[in-house]
């Protein structure tokens, strides 16, 4: 791709893992393409399938037009048909005007229609027509409008399944499906965790937030998360932090500043004993639950890590009680939070 496509995304999109080069691959390769080939994004929620459509819209040669993301769950079903295709003055009752839908709004440029697998079987027909003729009827409308308009479709939802149970047209999927882009969690690019930190701060510092900086040991905690929420989870949390930070007039963030959920050992058991991705399990398989570039004496010191921290966050700072949820004497407890560094206990002042 050229210098200058590549610029014109990379300022807000972060990921440095190879999981994530392969969608900017992915993006490099559509901007090479005609700008008429409809895009189908399949992810978990917060992963960016959003953050990629614009991606994909502002290095083709539409980038000039409209980029209008539509979420279709957001919108009644019987609103949605003219929410997107417009409507004749007198069409409907309350329709006092003509108005264009978001088709004719986004001529020249690109559509987002995110969370396509609510839409409704009637209007499904309706798209399906959109896709092969290239032109919109508008409600109470006389003739067919064309338009010239890029598709992409978003969901995190599995849309083969719904198209087996007879929920979604199988025509249309495979009309949407044409070149699929499956964003991966963000628990399966976990090298992208500090960056994506160091970038949410800094968007905050851009809003007139305090500069905050996350240590390691947090680091090193939420890097064994599972992020359900993914990336968007990960913006709110350092918000929130940073919302603390003013109110405690700190700047480093610390394993003690990060909520309970961090330490629930359902969280240690599903990040130690996770089942590999299909990616990595050929590799890490003969030693099963070793990260990737660590050794075994770091990973034990690692687990210990977070097993102290959760024990202490679960006793709220009580070393005696951590101790002997712990199995071990106290001294030995004490010995140990001075040897692995483990930041004093501090009662969070949210959640
Ligand atoms: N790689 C990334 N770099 C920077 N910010 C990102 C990245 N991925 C996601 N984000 C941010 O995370 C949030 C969620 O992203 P986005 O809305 O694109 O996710 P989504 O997959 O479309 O979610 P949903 O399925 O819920 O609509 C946004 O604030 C977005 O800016």
């Amino acid at each position: 791709m050229d210098r200058n496509k590549s610029k014109k995304y990379h300022t807000n999109i972060v990921g440095e893992s190879p999981a994530w080069g392969r969608i900017l691959n992915d993006v490099t390769a559509l901007s090479h393409a005609p700008s008429t080939v409809t895009v189908f994004l399949t992810g978990e929620t917060g992963t960016g399938k959003e953050v990629i459509a614009r991606a994909i819209h502002d290095t083709s040669d539409r980038a000039g037009r409209m980029f209008i993301p539509i979420n279709c769950a957001a919108i009644p079903a019987d609103l949605l048909e003219s929410v997107l295709f417009g409507h004749e003055k007198g069409a409907f009752t309350g329709a006092y005007a003509k108005s264009l839908g978001k088709f004719e709004q986004a001529e020249g440029g690109t559509i987002l229609l995110d969370e396509i697998g609510e839409m409704s079987f009637s209007l499904q027909a309706k798209l399906l027509r959109v896709l092969q003729e290239k032109q919109v009827d508008r409600i109470g409308g006389r003739e067919p409008v064309p338009v010239d308009v890029r598709i992409i479709a978003a969901t995190h939802r599995d849309l083969q399944k719904k198209v087996i149970d007879g929920e979604f047209r199988e025509d249309l999927y495979y009309r949407l499906n044409v070149y699929p882009i499956e964003l991966p969690p963000l628990r399966e690019r976990r090298e992208d965790i500090s960056l994506l930190v160091s970038y949410a701060a800094e968007k905050l510092a851009k809003r007139g937030y305090p500069g905050i900086h996350f240590m390691e040991d947090a680091l090193e905690v939420m890097g064994t998360y599972s992020w359900p929420g993914n990336v968007r989870e990960l913006m709110n949390l350092v918000e929130r932090i940073a919302v603390q930070c003013i109110f405690n007039k700190k700047e480093a963030v610390t394993a003690a500043d990060l909520p309970n959920c961090f330490f629930d050992s359902g969280q240690t058991e599903s990040t130690f004993c996770s089942k590999p991705s299909s990616e990595e399990s050929e590799e890490s398989l003969p030693v099963q639950a070793l990260p990737e570039g660590k050794t075994l004496p770091e990973h034990l010191l690692e687990i210990e890590r977070t097993l102290i921290l959760e024990a202490i966050h679960r006793t709220s700072g009580n070393t005696s009680s951590a101790a002997r949820k712990l199995g071990v004497p106290r001294s030995t407890l004490l010995s140990r939070i001075q040897a692995l560094s483990l930041p004093k206990w501090s009662a969070p002042s949210l959640g």
